[in-house]
């Protein structure tokens, strides 16, 4: 892995335009050297800040892209906390993905199933493995999310960490406390890029090192 990056902006309103230029400048990279590209996506909050400033992104084409999901509630897509259905009015409809080229978890079967199917629809583009999750704390419960030795395979990891809610939990998870590490900060791409992209409410109790970029810069 190359070293992890801590990136500091002072609002979601400049994080979102250097996450969107991060995301772009990498599957262009990808792209334009013959490779593939595919984004694995989270939900909650990330899916307005992508869906305001991904559209936004001067000749984005998407054509080429694969979207999978990082973590999806087991709902239906017609219910306010599907991940998918949330991307499909926020971001989908705006940027030009082939429906065929967007894999979602198929929200009719029971969860160890639909965790299963999932799987198989990553592997056919990716060899990689997806877990049922049947207690999640935040709810609904149940979740269909891609496991660590998968976030580990990427290319490029990026956790968008934004409000002062998050400020102890980042604490622990960057840089350590009592009892035994939290799951994000088992990340650790085995060959590829790590950033944390957080704003200043976040990052508020942080001592270690951080960057915090100038406007405009890219990272
Ligand atoms: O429930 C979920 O929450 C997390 C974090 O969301 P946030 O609103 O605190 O940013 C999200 O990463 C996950 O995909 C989603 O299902």
């Amino acid at each position: 892995m190359s070293g992890r990056r801590v990136v500091v902006f002072p609002s979601v309103a400049e994080l979102g335009p250097s996450l969107a230029q991060l995301v772009s400048s990498r599957a262009e990279k990808a792209l334009s050297t013959g490779g593939s590209f595919s984004l694995g996506l989270s939900g909650g909050s990330l899916v307005s800040i992508l869906g305001k400033e991904l559209p936004a992104v001067p000749s984005l084409d998407c054509s080429k892209w694969l979207i999978g999901f990082c973590d999806e509630r087991l709902v239906p897509f017609s219910d306010p906390e599907s991940t998918y259905g949330l991307y499909k009015n926020q971001l989908f409809e705006k940027i030009n993905i082939p429906e065929d080229r967007i894999l979602a978890i198929d929200p009719s079967l029971p969860v160890k199933e639909c965790a299963d199917d999932y799987a198989g629809k990553l592997s056919k583009e990716t060899q990689r493995t997806v877990a049922p999750i049947s207690d999640s704390p935040k709810p609904p419960p149940q979740r269909v999310t891609m496991t660590l030795p998968t976030v580990n395979a990427a290319q490029c990891v990026v956790f968008v960490s934004t409000g002062g809610s998050k400020a102890p939990v980042l604490k622990q998870v960057l840089e350590g406390g009592e009892g035994p590490a939290l799951p994000a900060a088992l990340v650790a791409p085995r060959q590829g890029e790590l950033f944390w992209l957080v704003d200043e409410p976040a990052a508020a109790s942080l001592t270690s090192q951080m960057e915090r970029p100038g406007p405009g810069a890219k990272l």
